[in-house]
């Protein structure tokens, strides 16, 4: 469904992505985890139209062409990292916001109750400040205004950052109901025994590069871990021989 061939991308003249070639299959939940620094955040940047690029990205085995709000017009939706919400406007006009694509207005009522099928607190707390919502609630406010643009693909960028361990499953349970609904979902995680939990296929990236891409289910956490923190005797990708980046 979604494609990146040779794909390099950075900051200026700071090349961060470097020929990465990745393939997310329609209605599959795909996992990129990989240590700080490894440019999880800036793949994710680049297909959502944030950053320019070399090489190729495909949707549908089309190019894909467009600003931000384009892709999103498309249904290539970003569920932001830090649980980005607008503080001072209540829930539901945050939900809302997300349904700006002309696509998304006819029917936003139904939509709202679509959504709020998934997240019922938030719809107990939809006239609600939401600046006054907890780190899981403000997550469910981002992931639920992913939701209103109707994706076609949903991106979403750690959502476990600094969340309690209780809150982190009641994220990924909802992950999970998004996941067996149908929706393609791209998943940047540091959390790999979580992600691995919940992804069908699974890559693994560090310095920029892609160097490991498999189907979950074969994947060992152990292995997993060897490469990520490039341990002594790891076979694939680069190897430091340093412990690197948060414990997963
Ligand atoms: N705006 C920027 N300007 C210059 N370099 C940047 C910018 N944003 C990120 N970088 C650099 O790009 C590299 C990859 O960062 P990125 O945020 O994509 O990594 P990540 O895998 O998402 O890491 P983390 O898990 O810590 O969020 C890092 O070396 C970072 O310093």
């Amino acid at each position: 469904m979604l494609e990146t061939r040779n794909l390099s991308s950075g900051y200026g003249a700071i090349t961060v992505l470097w020929g990465v070639n990745l393939t997310f299959r329609e209605g599959a939940l795909t996992a990129i985890v990989g240590p700080n620094g490894a440019g999880k955040t800036t793949l994710l940047r680049t297909l959502t139209g944030l950053l320019p690029y070399t090489g190729d990205i495909l949707m549908g085995g089309k190019p894909l062409k467009g600003k931000t709000w384009d892709l999103a017009a498309q249904g290539l939706v970003m569920v932001p990292e830090g649980r980005l919400v607008f503080r001072d406007m209540s829930v539901e006009e945050n939900l809302c916001l997300g349904a700006y694509p002309e696509r998304c207005r006819a029917d936003l009522a139904a939509n709202l109750e679509r959504m709020y099928a998934f997240f019922p607190r938030l719809k107990e707390r939809r006239h609600q400040l939401a600046g006054s919502l907890s780190g899981g609630e403000a997550q469910m406010v981002a992931m639920g205004r992913g939701l209103m643009a109707k994706p076609r693909i949903l991106l979403i960028d750690e959502p476990s950052l600094g969340l309690a361990p209780v809150i982190v499953n009641e994220v990924f349970d909802i992950i999970r109901k998004l996941k067996a609904d149908g929706t393609t979902i791209v998943l940047i995680e540091q959390n790999t025994r979580i992600a691995l939990q919940v992804a069908d296929d699974l890559h693994l990236m560090r310095s920029g590069k892609v160097i490991l891409s498999e189907k979950a289910a074969g994947i060992d956490l152990n292995r997993l871990h060897d490469l990520y923190f490039a341990r002594e005797g790891a076979k694939e990708g680069t190897t430091q021989g340093t412990r690197e980046g948060t414990a997963p």
